[in-house]
Parts: C-alpha cells; sequence; structure tokens
C-alpha cells in the first residue's frame, strides 16, 4: 500500500490565547498524526488538553496556528456543526447523554445531521449498540443504567456516524479500571479497523502507554514527544 499523501491531522504552531485572564492555553504546539494511529495526551491539569481537543474538534478557534484534517484547513470550514457531524466523533468523561432520550435515540440522533431516514438510523444505531454489548440495554434510559454501560453508549453515539477523527477527553475518568480498559479498547479497534485517528486525553499513564504515540503537554507546550515519527 502506498503511504498516505498526507497526514491525517497536522497541527502546526497552534496558540490560544483567553482574552482578559491573559492565560496562552496553548503555546505554538506542532504534531502530526497518521490515519489508524492513537494518540495519548497527558499532563496535569490545566496544561491544555481539553483546550487543544476543543481547537481539533472545530469547537473553539486558534488565536494562531493552523490545524488540517484530512487535508482541510479547518479555518476555512464555514459550517462547523456540519464539518463535525461528519468528520469528527467526541467521547467526554461525562458522557452528555440527553437524560429523556433512551440509548437508542441518543445514539440515533448524531446520523440526523447526515440526512439518513428513520429505518436507516434505527438500524445502524441498534447495530452500533450492539457492537458495545449494549442491545439489551437500547430501550433504558441513561439514568436507567451503570456508568460503564452509560459510557459505552457514548461511545457507541461518537461512532455512529463513522468519523475520521475521535477526540476523548478523559473518556475512562469516571469508570472502574476494568470498565476503563473497554472503552479504551472500543476507541483503539475503530482505529485500527475502520483507519480512524483517535486522541485521547488523560491523566491515566496506563492508557497513555496502550496508545501509539505519547504527547505530553506542560503549560501549554509540547514537552515530550514519543512514538511513531511524524511522516
Ligand atoms: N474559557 C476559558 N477562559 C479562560 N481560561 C480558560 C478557559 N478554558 C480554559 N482556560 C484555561 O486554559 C488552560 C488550559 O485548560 P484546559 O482545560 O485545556 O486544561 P486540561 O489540560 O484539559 O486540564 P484538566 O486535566 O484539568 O482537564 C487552563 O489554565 C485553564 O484555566
Amino acid at each position: 500500500m502506498n503511504a498516505p499523501a498526507h497526514p491525517m491531522l497536522v497541527v502546526d504552531g497552534l496558540c490560544r490565547d483567553y482574552e482578559g485572564g491573559g492565560v496562552q492555553a496553548l503555546r505554538d504546539v506542532s504534531f502530526t498524526a497518521e490515519a489508524g494511529r492513537s494518540v495519548a495526551l497527558t499532563g496535569p491539569s490545566g496544561c491544555g488538553k481539553s483546550t487543544l481537543l476543543s481547537l481539533i474538534g472545530l469547537l473553539d478557534r486558534p488565536t494562531r496556528g493552523r490545524i488540517l484534517l484530512g487535508g482541510v484547513d479547518l479555518a476555512q470550514v464555514r459550517n462547523a456543526h456540519a464539518f463535525r457531524a461528519r468528520r469528527v466523533g467526541f467521547v467526554f468523561q461525562f458522557h452528555h447523554m440527553v437524560p429523556t432520550m433512551t440509548l437508542q435515540e441518543n445514539v440515533e440522533a448524531p446520523m440526523i445531521a447526515l440526512g439518513l431516514g428513520r429505518a436507516e438510523r434505527r438500524e445502524r444505531a441498534a447495530d452500533m449498540l450492539a457492537q458495545v454489548d449494549l442491545a439489551a440495554r437500547a430501550h433504558f434510559l441513561p439514568t436507567q443504567v451503570s456508568g460503564g454501560e452509560r459510557q459505552r453508549a457514548a461511545v457507541a453515539r461518537a461512532l455512529v456516524n463513522q468519523p475520521a477523527v475521535l477526540l476523548a477527553d478523559e473518556p475512562t475518568g469516571n469508570l472502574d479500571s476494568r470498565n476503563g480498559q473497554r472503552v479504551i479498547e472500543l476507541l483503539l479497534t475503530q482505529a485500527r479497523e475502520r483507519a480512524a485517528l483517535v486522541l485521547v486525553a488523560t491523566h491515566n499513564p496506563e492508557i497513555a502507554a496502550a496508545l501509539d504515540t505519547h504527547i505530553e503537554l506542560r503549560d501549554g507546550a509540547v514537552v515530550r514527544h514519543e512514538g511513531p515519527p511524524a511522516a
């Protein structure tokens, strides 16, 4: 197989200053990552991990520098909502499931932005929930299942549109180690089998060690970068 023409993700000289407080949340961060790889972002609280994920997921815009995702310069993206729906999946520590909707309905919701019909949405969501071992819980509300089950449903929701990039912010933070490991395995399976790029912000050194690349931040700057060299 030929090497891809460009890496899935290029982060180039990225800075994010917050007005008012004079905080430089990110200072000149640069790295690249290939499709099918997993990247751990580590570092102490406040070092900029969440800020970096927000910028890559187009939830926020950088002060300086640029990000290319699948060859697209994010500064040129006009409809961030549509771009996110097609390209990016998010998993957060606190799942952010809609409490009044069943797990099945929560997993169906992202597909509305793709314009898929009801029957197809239903089928794909059921399929995805089965893949994370939740077929029997599909019609329960998020409050009626365990924390580990909720987080697996959140992973199913993040994966259902088959995003090229998965961004996970402390995805195992509130889970015991067995459930946490399961969530990480689900994310890594996606990276391997569907050539998605997975970025995980974590305080857990075991998780960081299980991923291909390890980028450590301190005060908004990269202080360590281990793993496959940039393309
Ligand atoms: N909206 C905001 N306004 C001002 N400062 C902010 C804002 N959001 C984040 N910051 C600051 O930017 C810096 C980076 O925050 P960020 O949330 O990215 O850190 P983090 O590494 O994800 O931390 P944690 O591990 O605690 O989640 C911190 O100093 C934080 O206080």
